[in-house]
């Protein structure tokens, strides 16, 4: 065996994933692997399914009950569709950042010691502590120590989504979901984020659904390409941009779509 060899570990298997929002069929027999401590990029035209199937990893879809989902989704082996853990378990586990920055009517600290509160019991000095790795790992740190008692709402756009990236990291996640994350960013803290999605995947299984292929193709170690509510195509993303198997990936990666 080479020495060079890494042997990656399958965090996500998705088997046979169907999902309906009541008689419409999002997400057609989806079959996927999602490796460990990589940037797994979902591409694909507007309405292929790629927030959906953000939204079936952190079961956003239990809230409505005319959503439904079949078939598996095993993190490390175990099956989340058909698990009766308590979803804020399950969302502890896979944290999610959204397009717009969310952060909560409160000040910058807050925002990030609530969510820890929901599961751990700190005391004061290691929930400051907490707050101050999360923020760091976020970016964010040097601009916000001195006004940590500000609110949230107070930050730029870029600093507002560094927020709610490090709110997302704070509670420990094994995954990282982010959909979208730059779309309402200037190049500036558009690049920051980059930077800091692939810092994050030193310790995090990392998945991003993103419009710009140029942004899949810097920050993604894989690329899965959606159309219709069906995978087209999954790959590592030097072969999916340089050396597409499938004609409707090379229509989409070069322009040429629809
Ligand atoms: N709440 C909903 N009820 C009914 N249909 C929905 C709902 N949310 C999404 N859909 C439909 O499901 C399909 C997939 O939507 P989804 O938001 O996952 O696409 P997307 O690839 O993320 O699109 P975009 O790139 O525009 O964000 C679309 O046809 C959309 O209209």
């Amino acid at each position: 065996m080479s020495t060079t060899e890494v042997v990656e570990r399958t965090k996500l298997e998705v088997k046979d994933l169907n999902f309906y929002y009541g008689d419409f069929h999002a997400l057609k027999s989806v079959n996927l692997t999602i490796p460990e401590r990589k940037v797994t990029a979902f591409i694909g035209p507007s309405g292929c399914g790629k927030s959906t199937l953000l939204r079936v990893f952190n079961k956003m879809y239990a809230l409505y009950p005319e959503q439904r989902a079949e078939g598996l989704v095993l993190m490390d082996g175990e099956d989340l569709i058909s698990s009766k853990k308590d979803i804020a378990l399950i969302r502890s586990k896979i944290g999610m950042v959204f397009q717009k920055p969310t952060p909560f009517p409160m000040s910058i600290f807050e925002n990030i010691a609530f969510g820890v509160r929901l599961f751990e019991k700190l005391s004061k000095g290691e929930m400051e502590e907490r707050v101050e790795w999360a923020l760091s790992k976020a970016a964010l740190w040097k601009e916000v120590k001195e006004k940590l008692h500000q609110s949230g709402n107070s930050l730029s756009g870029g600093q507002q989504q560094r927020l709610c990236i490090a709110r997302g990291i704070a509670i420990k996640p094994e995954i990282l979901l982010l959909d979208e994350p730059c779309s309402a960013l200037d190049p500036i803290s558009t690049a920051s984020i980059e930077e800091l999605i692939t810092e994050l995947k030193e310790d995090y299984t990392v998945v991003i659904v993103t419009h710009n292929m140029q942004q899949a193709a810097r920050v993604s170690d894989y690329t899965a390409y959606m159309y219709l509510g069906e995978l087209i195509e999954f790959g590592v993303t030097d072969q999916i941009f340089l050396k597409p198997k499938k004609q409707e990936t090379e229509n989409y990666i070069t322009g040429r779509f629809g």
